[in-house]
């Protein structure tokens, strides 16, 4: 069973269809991505799916229960980051932190220590959150979603405005949480670190989702480019293109051995056999159509 379901949601905003029917689902342990362009809905759906906007039509469940009709017996298992970090901005990063553990009266010491030490944040704790640069109070908030210890973790595009060793720890520390079995889905820009950190990634574009994709399948897909001379024959299901006068088939790991046995049986010539792993930029651009780096 799931452990957090959306089912079918959408999401008008004053006329404005944002979310179109989105399904998605999270399992214990698993950590999922949200990409998409901007203004593609990831902020919307992340807030339908902690409650602070009702799905138009759909339902969100999460331990199997009904967000919308039940959301105080779940609440206490849901921290959440979504667009800006928003604490009392007169109190310190301690007392904010503080404030939301025993708020839920979930306050321990450990944890507490624990999450302060691994994104590196005791050094600032005492400074009152209004006087924090912006990287500190992305590191609170961030510390703000999962500092009660709860089941299910959001983070909207959480590594904004860290520097690039905080990033790292901060994948650390998903990881970590991950492999105690908690449910963490998250949104970024930056597909690399996507990539390398969630199991299951959805492509949002124009509020639908476009695609699904698992990840350590899509790391395991290895294709090969097969150079060769110039043909007529006919090759059904293979992508051909033609480059700097040779022709260049985009063959899958299992197709390999038979079309090589093909080419060998035709007499042509082939000049290079290259590698190309499937990285989820490549299915990224392919997905949105367009290539950010044109
Ligand atoms: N309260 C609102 N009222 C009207 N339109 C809204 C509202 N909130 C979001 N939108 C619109 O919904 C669309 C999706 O916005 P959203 O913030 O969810 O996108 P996003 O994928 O998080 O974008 P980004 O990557 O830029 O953060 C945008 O066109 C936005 O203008």
């Amino acid at each position: 069973m799931n452990s957090l379901e959306v089912k079918s949601v959408t999401k008008i905003i004053k006329n404005k269809k944002i979310l179109n029917n989105i399904s998605l689902e999270a399992n214990d342990g698993q950590v999922v991505g949200l990409i998409g362009p901007n203004g593609s809905g990831k902020s919307t759906l992340f807030k339908v799916i902690t409650n602070i906007y009702n799905p138009t039509i759909g339902k969100v469940f999460v331990d199997n229960i009904d967000l919308q009709k039940e959301y105080e017996k779940i609440s206490s298992e849901i921290g959440f980051l979504i667009e800006e970090p928003s604490l009392y901005e007169n109190l310190t990063g301690k007392e904010n932190l503080m404030l939301i553990s025993k708020l839920y009266n979930k306050f321990d010491s450990n944890i507490f220590e624990e999450v302060c030490n691994e994104l590196e944040i005791n050094k600032f704790l005492n400074v009152r959150f209004n006087k924090c640069s912006m990287g500190m109070k992305q590191k609170i908030g961030i510390a703000a979603a999962i500092i009660h210890n709860p089941k299910y973790i959001i983070l909207d595009e959480p590594t904004n405005s860290l520097d690039a060793e905080s990033i790292i720890k901060f994948k650390r520390l998903i990881k970590t949480l991950a492999t105690r079995g908690k449910t963490i889905i998250l949104s970024s820009h930056i597909l690399s670190d996507v990539e390398e950190i969630c199991d299951k990634i959805y492509i949002l574009q124009n509020g639908e989702i476009i695609d699904c994709i698992n990840n350590q399948e899509n790391k395991h897909c290895i294709q090969y480019l097969i150079y060769t001379e110039k043909f007529n024959l006919r090759i059904d299901q293979i992508p051909i293109i033609e480059k700097d006068g040779q022709k260049v088939l985009i063959v899958k790991e299992e197709q390999l051995n038979d079309i090589l046995n093909m080419l060998s049986r035709n007499n042509i010539r082939i000049f290079k056999i290259q590698e190309k792993r499937n990285t989820l930029q490549e299915k990224f651009i392919e997905r949105i159509g367009y290539n950010e780096c044109d």
